[in-house]
């Protein structure tokens, strides 16, 4: 049995991890937290989750719930800033960690890996199989097509998103990068104005948000006389959780390191 803490648990995803994982049988939710000053700590959190009760209450602390009861693992989707606290939270109780949040700045990207100097950590802007799978294709295809097709990455979210660009078409883009011996340099993030005709070695990053879209991505390869569009769409958070949750199971009792989800689904690093 895989003792599991969820963290941000009234959330999109909190609350999806919860529904999923309380009917496993492999595993069982033991602790729940929500943001300090949140109305649901104190709550049962199947309840707060807007689910059937649970057992567990809600604090508003990580260390204390860790403290409170022993886990195996926290699952983490609250957003990057409070994700490097919690991750230092584990780090100190050698308690493993997987975290969903997007949005990491260059130094709550290195504080997360010095996290993963004490525990395990699998990290992934997107934990769908489907998505993973997507972006190893697009990194084939770059390859294949090489510089002769240009190279966009468009993607759409809900309007509570807020982090931009997502860190799926983020890493898509690094993906793509690295494929065509290109660098972040080149990465474009908006355009406005009398831009000029458009660079060979850009990689251009679309932002859309509105409504309750869950989640899509789209890399265009644009050539001449025809092009060849990626798609994923995500209609349901289950496959994040579903993914984050095989996350869980692959990273207890593995040695401290940074995994991402290539680790966990057996695929060589794209980049
Ligand atoms: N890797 C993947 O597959 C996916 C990644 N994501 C990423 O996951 C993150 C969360 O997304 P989403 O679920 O939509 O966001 P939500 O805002 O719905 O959920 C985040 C939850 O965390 C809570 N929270 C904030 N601070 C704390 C704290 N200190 N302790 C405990 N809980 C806290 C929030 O509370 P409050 O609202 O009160 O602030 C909220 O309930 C984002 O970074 C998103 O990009 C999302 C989907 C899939
Ligand atoms: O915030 C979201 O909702 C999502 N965020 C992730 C990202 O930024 O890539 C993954 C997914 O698309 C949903």
């Amino acid at each position: 049995m895989i003792r599991i803490v969820i963290t941000g648990i009234t959330g999109r995803m909190g609350s999806t991890l919860l529904r999923l994982a309380r009917d496993t049988a492999d595993l069982r939710v033991v602790g729940a937290t929500e943001r300090p000053g949140s109305s649901a700590v104190g709550l049962d959190a199947g309840l707060a989750a807007r689910l059937g009760a649970l057992e567990v209450q809600v604090v508003d602390d990580l260390g204390r719930a860790l403290d409170q009861a022993p886990a195996d693992v926290v699952i983490d989707f609250t957003g990057a800033e409070v994700s490097v606290g919690h991750a230092k939270a584990c780090a100190a109780r050698g308690v493993a960690f997987v975290c969903g949040s997007t949005g990491f700045s260059p130094e709550g990207q290195a504080e997360l890996a010095a996290c993963a100097k004490a525990i395990p950590i699998v990290a992934a802007p997107n934990m769908s199989v489907g998505v993973n799978l997507v972006i190893r294709v697009a990194a084939e295809l770059a390859r294949v097509l090489g510089p002769g097709f240009d190279v966009e990455v468009l993607e759409a979210h809900h309007r509570m998103k807020k982090d931009a660009p997502s860190g799926t078409a983020l890493r898509l883009a690094e993906v793509l990068a690295s494929s065509l011996g290109r660098t972040q340099e080149d990465l474009t993030f908006s355009r406005h104005g009398q831009i000029g005709a458009r660079p060979a070695q850009e990689i251009g990053v679309q932002t859309l948000r509105g409504g309750d879209v869950v989640g899509e991505h789209t890399v265009y390869f644009f050539g001449e006389g025809e092009r060849i569009e990626l798609t994923h769409r995500a209609t349901s958070r289950d496959q994040f959780g579903l993914g984050a949750l095989r996350a869980a199971r692959w990273v207890v009792g593995r040695p401290p390191g940074l995994y991402d989800m290539a680790d966990v689904l057996g695929f060589q690093r794209t980049s």
